[in-house]
């Protein structure tokens, strides 16, 4: 039978380095064979919606994401069969047209904002990680990603954070804190934790061969 995968959540506010550290773990587990997988391709498809609608979304609130379609792959990747994911396009606020082939891992790096929401995704992880930024940095790194990166405007993206992702955080984010075995303090900049979670992953994967 195929050696079962070690799955590593890593959740945190919009901002706290989540995406860093989950590819920083990626490049440095190259070969144990590692595979990400982000929860925000599983934000709803929302083409039938006019812009105009699609940008007074709540896209801080659980009810954003398809998370049974979330939990559906989480379990073939476990069961080492491959899944196709779809292609979230921040600019748009909708899904893309074309999907992403994903063949299965060891190691499966799973990041998102809502990750520890849902206790049917929380049960699935072995390792849980929290990436625990201030806000004001947060705040800060989210301002200039999203007027470089995801079309935003300096203005909508205050909007959107004091109308939004600022209160959703508290309520839906923040308090997952509690489930984690692991907090990493900053995020990208902290090799110290990102090393460990490395050494981590790689005793499981032996353990399991
Ligand atoms: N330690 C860090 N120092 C400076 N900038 C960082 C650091 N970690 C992440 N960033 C930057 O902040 C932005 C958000 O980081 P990202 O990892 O995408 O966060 P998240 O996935 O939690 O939203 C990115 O532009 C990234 O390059
Ligand atoms: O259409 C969308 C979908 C999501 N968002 C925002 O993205 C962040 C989550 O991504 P991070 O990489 O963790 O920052 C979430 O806070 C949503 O507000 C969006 O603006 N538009």
């Amino acid at each position: 039978m195929a050696k079962k995968p070690f799955l590593i959540g890593i959740t945190g506010g919009s901002g706290s380095g989540k995406t860093t550290v989950s590819k920083a773990l990626i490049t440095r587990l190259a070969d144990n064979n590692p595979i990400l997988l982000q929860q925000d391709v599983y934000y709803k498809d929302q083409s039938d919606k006019p812009m105009e609608e699609r940008m007074k979304t709540n896209y801080d609130h659980p009810d954003s994401i398809e998370t049974d379609r979330f939990v559906a792959d989480l379990e073939k990747l476990i069961q080492k069969q491959a899944i196709d994911t779809p292609v979230y396009d921040y600019a748009e606020h909708t899904r893309s047209s074309k999907t992403t082939h994903v063949e299965p891992g060891d190691v499966i790096i799973v990041d998102g904002v809502l990750l520890f929401n849902d206790a049917r995704v929380r049960d699935l992880m072995d390792l849980k990680v929290y990436v625990d930024t201030d806000d004001d940095i947060r705040f800060i790194r989210r301002l200039q990603r999203d007027t470089h990166e995801r079309g935003r405007t300096v203005e909508g993206v205050i909007e959107q954070y004091t109308a939004t992702v600022k209160p959703m955080h508290n309520q839906f984010v923040e308090p997952t804190k509690r489930y984690a075995d692991i907090i990493v303090p900053e995020g990208g900049g902290n090799y110290v934790a990102i090393d460990m979670l490395m050494n981590q992953a790689i005793a499981m994967v032996k353990k399991e061969e």
